[in-house]
């Protein structure tokens, strides 16, 4: 028996090993995209529209700040601005995870004119942030030290602000529920007043509601859960934080300097960005990320309808702002066509550094997927 599992592993292993012999590496020449889609920064591009779709679960176990992070990543992405949209569903239908948002859609203002302005990769401000070499390196412009040090404040700014949501929608629910609770209370004496016996006898009773900034009731979940503001329970929400772009650049103003930063030159467009929280109902399989996916194919179709999508989680984000760019080298190339998809490799932060557990996945992302991509190659010729 252990000779016949031998031979068999034996046999796969070599199976497993044919592709590499042939791994293909593939390289992109964006100047020849620029040249035949975008060959003049003033005119309207031709490249197709983009959808980015990142989803997200759970604040958390999810961040929302790791999530503004992805977002800010890719409202910076280099792309004509008005071909891209992005799109973030919400499973945890949290009004933390939506507060987040509205908070990186305003600080995108700021830091998408600036990774513009003076090239910042990566276009995470957290991660950019955090780089231990030089910042300068490679720098010339002269504002390049006092623009940085401008925006480097405004982020821990945002991020003391972000980290102060959960309190903050906390202090103000309590607040309006006490408004509620009070109200209620002055009803139920005026009816007792009046000689209505039977209002006295029922206990003043509130629905504790988690409340939006403008006094309504947040339609998702409840931090008290209650029916119809369940995590598995609530209605559809959809909200665009920001509005689609137009298709002419628009230059910073003179007048309207952000925090003593020049924008003149700079294309302070923002592209599209929409929060969803899909409806959800007990007794209905919502089919996790899967199910996301689909509500976001959707939302994105009467909104945006762009021919490809990008699918990012929350706690990914673009590393190379031409990501989006070399893709569209091989999509709209000649026999793009006939490409279904494009895995872009995975690269980790934060595992050990001698990753014991093989979390980097090198051998997949590095190897098999090269190996398998010349399979593929080999096979299109020998047909
Ligand atoms: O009900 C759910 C559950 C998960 N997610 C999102 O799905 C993503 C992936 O979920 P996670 O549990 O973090 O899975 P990972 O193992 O970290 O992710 C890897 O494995 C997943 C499942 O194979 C793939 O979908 C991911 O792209 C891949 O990065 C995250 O953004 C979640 O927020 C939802 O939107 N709704
Ligand atoms: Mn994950």
């Amino acid at each position: 028996m252990s000779v016949v599992c031998e031979i068999w592993f034996a046999f796969s292993w070599i199976l497993d090993q044919l592709p590499k012999l042939h791994p293909i590496n593939r390289s992109t020449d964006l100047s020849a995209l620029r040249d035949q889609f975008d060959p003049s920064p003033t005119s309207p591009s031709d490249l197709p529209s983009v959808d980015v779709f990142v989803s997200t679960a759970d604040p958390d176990k999810e961040p929302p700040l790791v999530t503004a992070n992805t977002i800010l990543s890719i409202l910076a992405a280099d792309y004509p601005v008005d071909k891209l949209s992005c799109y973030l569903s919400d499973d945890g239908g949290s009004l933390l995870t939506f507060e987040a948002m509205a908070e990186a859609a305003a600080f995108a203002a700021l830091w998408v004119p600036f990774c513009r302005k003076h090239d910042i990769e990566p276009r995470n401000p957290e991660s950019y942030f955090g780089l231990r070499r030089d910042p300068t390196k490679n720098k010339r412009r002269q504002d390049f030290v006092r623009d940085r040090r401008r925006v480097k404040r405004e982020y821990d700014e945002f991020k003391v602000r972000v980290n102060g949501l959960p309190d903050a929608i906390r202090r103000r629910s309590d607040a309006f529920n006490a408004r509620e609770e009070m109200k209620q209370m002055r009803r139920m004496k005026e009816a007792a007043a009046a000689g209505d016996q039977d209002v006295m006898i029922e206990v003043v009773k509130v629905k504790k509601a988690t409340w939006m900034a403008d006094g309504t009731h947040w339609p998702g979940t409840w931090a008290l859960t209650a029916p119809e503001h369940g995590k598995g329970d609530h209605a559809s929400i959809l909200q665009v934080m920001l509005k689609p772009a137009m298709a002419e650049a628009i230059y910073g103003r003179e007048s309207e300097q952000q925090l003593g930063i020049d924008f003149t030159e700079v294309d302070v467009r923002l592209p599209m960005l929409v929060y969803v929280s899909r409806e959800k109902r007990p007794g209905y399989d919502h089919n996790k990320k899967a199910g996301a996916m689909n509500a976001l194919v959707r939302a994105s179709a009467v909104m945006s309808n762009g021919p490809f999508i990008l699918n990012l989680d929350c706690d990914h984000y673009i590393y190379n702002a031409v990501a989006i760019r070399e893709a569209m080298c091989f999509l709209v190339d000649h026999g793009g066509e006939d490409i279904c998809f494009i895995q872009f490799p995975q690269r980790f932060e934060g595992i050990d550094p001698n990753d014991r557990y093989a979390n980097n996945n090198t051998v997949f992302f590095d190897g098999n997927m090269r190996a398998l991509d010349g399979l593929q190659v080999s096979r299109k010729k020998t047909y």
